[in-house]
Order: structure tokens, then C-alpha cells, then sequence
């Protein structure tokens, strides 16, 4: 069982504002003070007792933190710091002012497709380097990614929330049926053994909602959604993508690619003509 500080948590930072709360847990600004630097702490209630249903599995906090210890890229938020008390652990993050993409994307409908290419390359290296550390996300959306900066056309962008990611051990089957319904793939919604695949499927759907502000999939309901999904339910509608290239969709359509062993890789993604155009020479040959 790994062990976390045990110290007071308060005793090394000054406890801030709520910046946001939701499944996985209560998000707070934090100040170190012996160096005033500011941090974000993700304060997570721990189960006590088999019989308790309130709080999270320490188990799957654990899991979370082994993960997040295992990544350090630029485009993945850095973990600093854990303390854990009797009935809590807190998770101290690098701090992510500019807000989600969710909220860059509402603000502005649709992107152009260069202002969504700046933001998928960056997604696309996080991702990337996550997956040849053989780690899957499981809950790529617009909500996990996060802006350091919000201003164009050089977004800093950082993925976050791993409380759904796994590490992969050689020869081992992973199955889930956790995410968000909308940007899960056929094989999470089929209970079908997973691999980094379906993160690339998510970024199929991220890619569709930067360039239409459309959900590809999204139903009434989550079945209806769901039933869209395993069905390939989706389509190029003129009112969104009339202006829309050829090189984007196609982009699109190499992920949302309903086998999992036929989908592109984040690597194939950041040598697709569309997010790495050739170069004159190469266009000269
Ligand atoms: C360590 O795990 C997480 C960290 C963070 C995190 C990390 C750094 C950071 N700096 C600022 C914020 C922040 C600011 C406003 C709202 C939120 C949060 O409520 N929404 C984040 C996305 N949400 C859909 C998970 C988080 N965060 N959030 C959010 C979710 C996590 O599961």
C-alpha cells in the first residue's frame, strides 16, 4: 500500500477558494508558504470501512497517484506533492488558470481549423507520450483539458483528471465501462478488452466538436448516445462542415474507426497531412 505524507497538509500550505468541484473531488487553490508559489490541491473524502459507500477508494487513489507519478510532459498536469489524513488525501497539482477548453470552445462556437489544430497538437504530444508510457487516459474531453494560457494562436494546454486512466502491465486484460458517454469508444460501451485505442477515439470526437461545436454522437439520452455510437451514428452535416477541409475530415474518419486495431495512434495522428502538412521539399518530390 503506498503511504503519503503524513504531515497536516496546513502546516506546509495555506488553504484557498473553491475553483471547482465534481466526481473527483473538491479542486482548491493553494499557497506553499515557505515559497508563496500557488498550487492547486484536489482534496479527495476517503472511504473508511467496507460498509461505506461515501469517498473514494483509496485503492483508486492510488492508482491515480502511481499514474500521474509516472508522467511528466509539459501538456499533463504535474503532480508535486501527496498528504493523506485520516480520512482524506490531497493530491497537490501545478496550477491551471486558464481555464477548460470547454469553456474556450462555448465562448466561440466553432474554431477555425488552425486555431484546433494549435490545440490538438498539444493535446496529441500529452497523449502521445502518455501512451508510450503504456497509461490510457479513459476520459479524454473538452471538460479534461485545461488552458495555462487562453490566448491564441500558442494555447498551453494541459490534460487532466486521471482518476479514470490505467497502466497497462504486458499480457494483462483491461476492461471498463466508466466515462463520458459521448466520448467513449465502441469497445468501452461493448465491454470489450481495452487498449490506448480508445483515448484516439475520444480525440476523434474532440477534434469533431473544435471544428462544428456538435457532439458527433450525442443523443436525448445517454442510450440513445450510446446506441449512436456502436452504431457509427454520425455524420458531416452541410450547415457545419460545408467549409469544413477534406484533410480534417479525413482526420476525423481515421478515428472515429469502429476497429480499435485500425484506428490511428497519437503518432500516426501528429504525422496526418492535416497537423503536419509536408514541407516544400517534400511537396517538390
Ligand atoms: C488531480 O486531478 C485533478 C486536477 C484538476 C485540476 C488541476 C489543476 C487545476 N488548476 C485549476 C483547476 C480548476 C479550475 C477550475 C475548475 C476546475 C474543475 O472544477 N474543473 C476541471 C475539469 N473538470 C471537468 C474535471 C479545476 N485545476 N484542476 C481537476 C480535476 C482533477 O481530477
Amino acid at each position: 500500500m503506498a503511504v503519503f505524507k503524513l504531515e497536516n497538509v496546513e502546516d506546509l500550505y495555506e488553504i484557498g477558494e473553491v475553483l471547482g468541484s465534481g466526481h473527483f473531488g473538491q479542486v482548491r487553490e493553494v499557497r506553499e508558504r515557505a515559497s508563496g508559489a500557488r498550487w492547486a490541491g484536489k482534496f479527495l473524502k476517503i472511504r473508511r470501512g467496507a460498509g461505506s459507500r461515501l469517498g473514494m477508494e483509496r485503492k483508486s487513489v492510488e492508482r491515480e497517484v502511481e499514474v500521474l507519478q509516472a508522467l511528466q510532459h509539459y501538456n499533463i498536469m504535474a503532480l508535486r506533492d501527496v498528504f493523506e489524513s485520516r480520512a482524506e488525501i490531497v493530491l497537490i497539482v501545478e496550477l491551471i488558470s486558464g481555464g477548460e477548453l470547454f469553456d474556450f470552445i462555448a465562448e466561440k462556437e466553432s474554431l477555425t481549423e488552425t486555431e484546433a489544430i494549435e490545440f490538438l497538437k498539444q493535446i496529441l504530444q500529452g497523449v502521445s507520450y502518455m501512451h508510450s508510457k503504456h497509461i490510457g487516459h479513459f476520459d479524454l474531453k473538452p471538460e479534461n483539458v485545461m488552458l495555462l494560457s487562453n490566448t491564441l494562436p500558442n494555447p498551453d494546454v494541459k490534460i487532466i483528471d486521471f482518476g479514470m486512466a490505467h497502466r497497462f502491465i504486458q499480457g494483462e486484460e483491461y476492461r471498463s465501462m466508466g466515462g463520458t458517454p459521448q466520448y467513449i469508444a465502441p469497445e468501452v460501451i461493448n465491454y470489450e478488452p481495452l487498449g490506448t485505442a480508445a483515448d484516439m477515439w475520444s480525440m476523434g470526437v474532440i477534434t469533431y466538436i473544435l471544428l462544428s461545436g456538435l457532439s458527433p454522437f450525442q443523443g436525448y439520452t445517454d442510450e440513445e448516445t450510446l446506441r449512436n455510437v456502436v452504431g457509427m451514428v454520425y455524420e458531416f452535416d452541410d450547415q457545419h462542415f460545408s467549409q469544413t477541409s477534406a484533410m480534417a475530415k479525413d482526420f476525423i474518419q481515421k478515428l472515429l474507426v469502429k476497429d480499435q486495431k485500425e484506428r490511428m495512434t497519437a503518432e500516426d495522428c501528429l504525422l496526418h497531412p492535416w497537423i503536419k502538412p509536408l514541407t516544400r521539399t517534400q511537396i517538390a518530390k
